[in-house]
């Protein structure tokens, strides 16, 4: 379904969120872990600008890239070794320094206040996702909460999403994604569902080139946004 004048009516019964660059800013407790991890090989720290660039994909891809950066590329087994190493690492560095995207909480809270059914779909491990939305006291809100690690196909792949409106038991036909990248744009796409990006988050290409159905400036323009195309009769 689209979100344009073709279905001026739809409102969704529920919402899927990604975490990262969305609904929180976690790239400086990201940054300290990758530069943990690089200090035990030997090799020295990026900046967060730069980690910033290698999030989005997952954990793995994030250990990945870190590695190639520094001129060391690991692939196969070394890769996965190293991708052990990062986990305990990654749990320690959840929330030293995240903070809550402007707008989360009171946009989460507006949803869940108008019986919006709503889930995380985070390409992060699901236990790192969860310890991080605890900290910030969302997890009531939330219906589920998916990550990376609970499918074998993450975002852009429809699976996460999917998932995540099983356990919602909400039919794609009725949900929207609501992200900052192309993996969520992507993975909205396969799955069927609108995609509405928020600007501000950890895309390198402009938001407006990745083919949302709607871009918003914030979270705390989206409960209206999506009130407004309700009442857009
Ligand atoms: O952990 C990542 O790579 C990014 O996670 P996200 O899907 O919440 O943006
Ligand atoms: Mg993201």
């Amino acid at each position: 379904m689209k979100l344009d004048g073709a279905n001026p009516l739809f409102f969704p019964k529920a919402i899927l969120f990604d975490l990262d660059g969305t609904l929180i800013d976690s790239a400086p407790d990201i940054t300290a872990a990758v530069n943990e991890l690089l200090a035990t090989h030997h090799l020295p720290p990026f900046s967060v600008e730069k980690v910033t660039t290698m999030v989005g994909d997952g954990m793995p891809k994030l250990v990945e890239r870190a590695f190639a950066a520094s001129g060391t590329p690991l692939v196969g087994k070394e890769l996965e070794d190293v991708v052990q190493e990062m986990t305990p690492i990654y749990l320690r560095h959840l929330t030293d320094r995240s903070r809550l995207m402007p707008g989360a909480r009171e946009a989460l809270a507006q949803f869940h206040l108008m019986g919006v059914a709503m889930a995380v779909a985070t390409n992060k491990p699901q236990r790192a996702a969860r310890e991080v939305l605890l900290h910030f006291g969302l997890v009531d809100m939330l219906g589920a909460i998916v990550g990376g690690d609970a499918v074998t196909h993450k975002k852009p792949a429809p699976d996460l999403l999917l998932l995540a409106l099983e356990k919602l038991r909400v039919d794609p036909a009725d949900a929207i994604m609501v992200g900052d990248s192309k993996a969520d744009v992507g993975s909205a796409r396969a799955a069927g569902l609108p995609a509405v990006l928020i600007r501000g988050g950890y895309t390198q290409v402009p938001v407006e080139e990745l083919g949302a159905d709607l871009v918003c400036d914030s979270l705390l323009d989206l409960p209206a946004a999506l009130q407004a195309l309700r009442r857009a009769a």
